[in-house]
């Protein structure tokens, strides 16, 4: 579904500023696999995020959707495959458009120009009917303006425009850590049943170590550019947040270095 290969990326290079985000890296991704993304700070994980969705170019390497490589293609060429929620609630929705607005826009994406972001009745029906899902009552403020939503109203909104079009791969960017408790908790089940429902092939990037244990089949640990650790279904049952991070310090011979970790 999701092939990276030999992907690499140097920031700055040859100045006194070069930073080397990617060292040559490979992951593949089979239909409905949900990767949580584990590391420490400038590991290359929002990197790795930005060459998929096509913010950025690799110096070298591929990026392959079933098949095809999509590598050369710009973001909103690829935007029809992929959706991604950022961690910034403001980031995902035009907040001086209603929610309708959005979600019509959500709905045309990746669409030839020219297609219809008009909202008819039908169109109003199928928006009430996914907002709903939400279970925080959306589906009754259709033509409030976003601006107005709280930010883990708006998060909710953004994971369900980022998954309206059933993308071939989800990108999830600490898309919980900017809220409160509370809310991280509604978003992350939210998430869970979106990707569950739709099947949908996921990568997530997490601070949070125990959410990383316990969402998705499979995680990887980044370090310095590079997988240190690929944990896969049957290994990741057993996991617990100690045994991650001896297996980081092992690996890496030094302790996890995030400021924003979060043990659970
Ligand atoms: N646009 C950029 N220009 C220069 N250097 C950059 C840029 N983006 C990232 N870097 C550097 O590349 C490395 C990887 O950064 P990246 O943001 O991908 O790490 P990360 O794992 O997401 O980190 P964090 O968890 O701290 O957000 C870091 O050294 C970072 O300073």
């Amino acid at each position: 579904m999701l092939e990276i290969s030999k992907v690499s990326k140097l920031f700055n290079p040859g100045t006194l500023d070069e930073k080397t985000a990617l060292v040559g890296v490979n992951l593949a991704m089979k239909p409905g696999d949900f990767i949580t993304v584990i590391g420490s700070n400038g590991a290359g994980k929002s990197t790795l995020m930005n060459i998929i969705s096509g913010v950025m170019k690799p110096d070298t390497g591929e990026v392959r959707i079933e098949g095809k490589n999509i590598s050369h293609l710009p973001e909103f060429s690829r935007s029809k495959w992929i959706g991604r929620v950022f961690q910034d609630p403001m980031a995902g929705t035009a907040p001086r458009m209603s929610i309708e607005e959005n979600l019509a826009m959500a709905y045309t994406r990746g669409q030839k120009r020219g297609f219809s972001l008009s909202i008819n009745r039908a169109r109003r029906s199928i928006f009430r009917e996914q907002l709903s899902r939400l279970g925080i009552g959306l589906e009754n403020r259709l033509s409030a303006k976003v601006g107005l939503l709280s930010g883990g109203e708006r998060q909710a909104l953004s994971l369900l425009m980022a998954t309206f079009t059933k993308p071939q791969i989800l990108l999830l960017d600490e898309h919980t850590a900017a809220l409160d408790p509370a809310r991280a908790e509604l978003i992350t089940t939210l998430t869970e049943t979106l990707v569950r429902e739709m099947n949908l092939t996921t990568l997530m990037v997490t601070h949070n170590m125990e959410q990383a244990i316990r969402l998705g089949n499979r995680l990887i640990m980044m370090d310095k550019g590079k997988i240190i650790l690929e944990v896969n279904e049957d290994r990741k049952q057993d996991l617990t947040v100690q045994r991650l991070l001896g297996e980081f310090e092992q690996i890496s011979g030094k302790k996890m270095a995030d400021d924003r970790v979060v043990l659970g």
